[in-house]
């Protein structure tokens, strides 16, 4: 496929031959087409070396002749040893014709047997089981199910989960993200194959759709969510939906849609706690064949608090490093120390303290995007040059740090009356729309996240 091919050529002069070889040029092309490309991994560090390096350069780098971005798929060879005992189904052919549906891929550490069960994710567990053991048999007594909390309850997790369950019994489950539906309604839309979309989703014994909360105002989406939800709720088809948000809480979703999500059993999830996330760790590590101490441990959930999901990528990152590292340096993995692991992740752990919000980083943002020094913003200059970037700083240190005038205050060097008037000016500015203060300060927000 040639735009994969020139896609590797233009990535060798930076990963080297060798690695190219190895990583790159090794993974088999199973099928192509117009939007999506097939790829097959010998083993599993093959695909978490992917999807570290180059997942994002893909998405930014490989398109068809069109100009449209070409999504890769990655799937693990038959041959190869997996992480996990694979269900004996094999997966579904991509389709062959020019309209094709490519629902999101289940992975193999998603199931039940890997999901460690905690007091305030039992309930969840228990319910889905109960309905995937029943479904075709009976009408599903709670129809749909909703599972919702913060990022990194484990909701994805769950729904594939499910749909792994439901492929183990013979059935044929659709399970996908929000942006998939979304992307199959768009496209269904454009090439006039209606009817084809139709078909698809509504002759699923079940359907998953993870991150329902997504669905903003898009109409045609709720539209086409709507009929499909009706149209398999009447048939007693399983739904099972997944969102950051209770039903009554979903922003911009018609109230007929809000209701028919409640309609079933709304399931609360809690992220797992600090212990809980060691055990899940410690697991998933055995599950990669990697041998890691406890102290490891200790470390990554300290260094990556704010999310599971965070330190379960932190992970899976030291795996394929010291993997890696452990081939050029014959380093074995199993003496891995706390000051290596820490090398090894540098870059995340950078990141990481990076999306910590203090006034450290809104000082840096602000200077670097005035291209001048932390020390010009919190010094004596009086100039423009300094003056405007200076007024930013304290009005994005008091909006989003709710930082007190004084403290603001003892940070730059001022008293406090004129920290409120720097951030009474910029507040002016933006109340007026001023071309010069306010589209700066909206994008700094963003920015600061
Ligand atoms: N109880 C659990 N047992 C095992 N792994 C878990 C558990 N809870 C979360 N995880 C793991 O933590 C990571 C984050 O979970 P998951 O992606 O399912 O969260 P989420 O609720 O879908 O988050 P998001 O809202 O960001 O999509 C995953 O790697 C998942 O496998």
């Amino acid at each position: 496929m040639k735009a994969w091919e020139q896609f590797i050529d233009l990535h060798e002069e930076s990963l080297g031959k060798a690695a190219t070889d190895k990583w790159l040029r090794s993974l088999k092309v199973l099928h192509f087409d117009a939007g999506n490309l097939f790829l097959e991994a010998s083993d599993p560090f093959q695909i978490m070396w992917f999807e570290e390096h180059m997942r994002k350069k893909v998405k930014e780098g490989l398109f068809n002749n069109n100009n449209r971005e070409i999504k890769v798929h990655l799937s693990l060879a038959k041959v190869a040893k997996p992480l996990l005992k694979k269900s004996k189904k094999s997966p579904k052919k991509p389709e062959e014709k020019p309209f094709a549906l490519t629902f999101d891929e289940l992975d193999t550490h998603s199931t039940f047997n890997t999901f460690l069960p905690t007091d305030e994710n039992r309930f969840a567990q228990e319910a889905l089981k109960e309905a995937i053991s029943t479904a075709k048999d009976a009408h599903p007594v709670f129809n749909p199910l909703f599972l919702y909390g913060k990022v990194g309850s484990g909701k994805t997790h769950l729904l594939k989960a499910a749909a792994k369950a439901l492929q183990d019994r013979g059935l044929r489950p659709i399970y996908c993200r929000l942006e998939t539906f979304t992307e199959h309604v768009v496209s269904a839309i454009r090439m006039g194959e209606m009817s084809r979309f139709r078909e698809a989703y509504r002759t699923a014994d079940a359907l998953l759709i993870d991150d329902i909360d997504q669905l903003g105002r898009k109409s045609a989406t709720q539209e086409e969510l709507f009929h499909t939800f009706n149209t398999l709720h009447v048939q007693g088809k399983q739904i099972i939906l997944a969102s950051s948000c209770p039903p009554k809480d979903l922003q911009h979703i018609e109230p007929r849609l809000v209701s028919r999500f409640e309609w079933g059993l709304s399931i609360p999830l809690t992220p797992p706690s600090k212990d809980s996330l060691k055990k899940i760790l410690a697991e998933r590590a055995q599950m990669l064949n990697f041998s890691i101490k406890p102290r490891i441990v200790d470390f990554l959930t300290d260094t990556f608090p704010s999310s599971p999901t965070a330190s379960v990528r932190a992970l899976e990152a030291l795996a394929l490093r010291s993997h890696i590292e452990g081939i050029r340096t014959q380093m074995a993995q199993v003496n891995l120390s706390l000051p290596e692991a820490a090398k090894l992740l540098s870059d995340l752990i950078k990141d990481e303290e990076e999306k910590t919000l203090t006034p450290e980083h809104i000082l840096k943002t602000v200077a670097e995007h005035f291209g001048i020094r932390k020390d010009d913003i919190t010094g004596k200059s009086q100039t423009r040059e300094c003056a405007l970037p200076r007024q930013i700083a304290i009005y994005l240190c008091r909006t989003k740090l709710s930082m007190p005038y004084m403290k603001i205050g003892d940070l730059f060097g001022r008293d406090h009356s004129t920290i409120m008037s720097s951030f009474k000016l910029i507040q002016k500015g933006i109340d007026s729309s001023d071309p010069n203060i306010a589209p700066i300060v909206s994008f700094l927000d963003k920015r600061i996240g």
